[in-house]
């Protein structure tokens, strides 16, 4: 698992501004921020896809250089992943993208819930590389659904899973059930509340990217 609060870089800044309760009031803020952080994963996971040498002609001769191979499958979930998806797609110019929508269904007493899945659009994803990103892993229910559901449209030949802020329990929950992906977190944090919201977290990333839902 590649974790970026791991080592200081501007990453930390950005995920610091998302987590501010008073910069967070700036919705154009809070989603560059989630896109920015894209980025920078995307580059950072850009050193582990493969590799084609092509010879390009510059004004006064030729180089060979590397590029990559098969642009990645970008899949997110909606809303709160769209903003990031869009850091990915600034550097995956040419990936096919899928789209999930899913959400939390109603709260019991005990605070359980299951995760409604409502929309799916996906290319074929036989062989390719898969990028799944969604800001928020609280229980890690939502993207261990939308794993499973993206496999009807094929078996990626590798699958990566982002996420900003990722408790240590979603972390637990999603690493025992998706062993064959590789995770890659922006930060980890210790605690889940009544309504499993991460603690200190961020809050709802979806309402803070979008507005509330009514
Ligand atoms: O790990 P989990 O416990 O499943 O929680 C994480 C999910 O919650 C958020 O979405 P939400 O359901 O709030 O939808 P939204 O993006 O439309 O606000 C987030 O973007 C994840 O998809
Ligand atoms: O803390 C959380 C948990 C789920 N979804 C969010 O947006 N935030
Ligand atoms: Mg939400």
């Amino acid at each position: 698992m590649f974790v970026l609060s791991k080592s200081n870089s501007i990453a930390n800044q950005f995920i610091a501004e998302l987590r501010d309760k008073n910069i967070q009031k700036d919705p154009m803020r809070f989603r560059r921020n989630l896109e920015r952080i894209g980025e920078i994963f995307a580059y950072e996971i850009s050193k582990s896809l493969s590799y084609k040498t092509i010879e390009i002609t510059t004004s006064l001769g030729t180089k060979e250089t590397q590029v990559i191979k098969d642009a990645p499958v970008l899949v997110t979930i909606l809303r709160a992943g769209l903003p990031l998806h869009q850091g990915f797609l600034n550097y995956f110019d040419s990936s096919e993208n899928a789209f999930i929508g899913a959400y939390r269904g109603v709260h019991d007493l005990k605070e359980n819930f299951e995760i409604e899945m409502d929309y799916i659009s996906s290319p074929d994803i036989q062989g390719k590389t898969l990028i799944i990103c969604d800001p928020m892993l609280a229980t890690g229910k939502s993207v261990e659904k939308a794993y499973h559901a993206m496999l009807r449209f094929g078996i990626p030949a590798k699958t990566h899973v982002v996420s900003v802020v990722a408790s240590q329990r979603g972390i637990r929950y999603v690493t025992a059930r998706m062993s064959e992906c590789r995770f890659w977190i922006g930060d980890i944090d210790p605690e889940l509340n009544t309504k499993s919201y991460i603690v200190p977290g961020l809050g709802d990333a979806g309402d803070l990217a979008f507005g509330e839902k009514n």
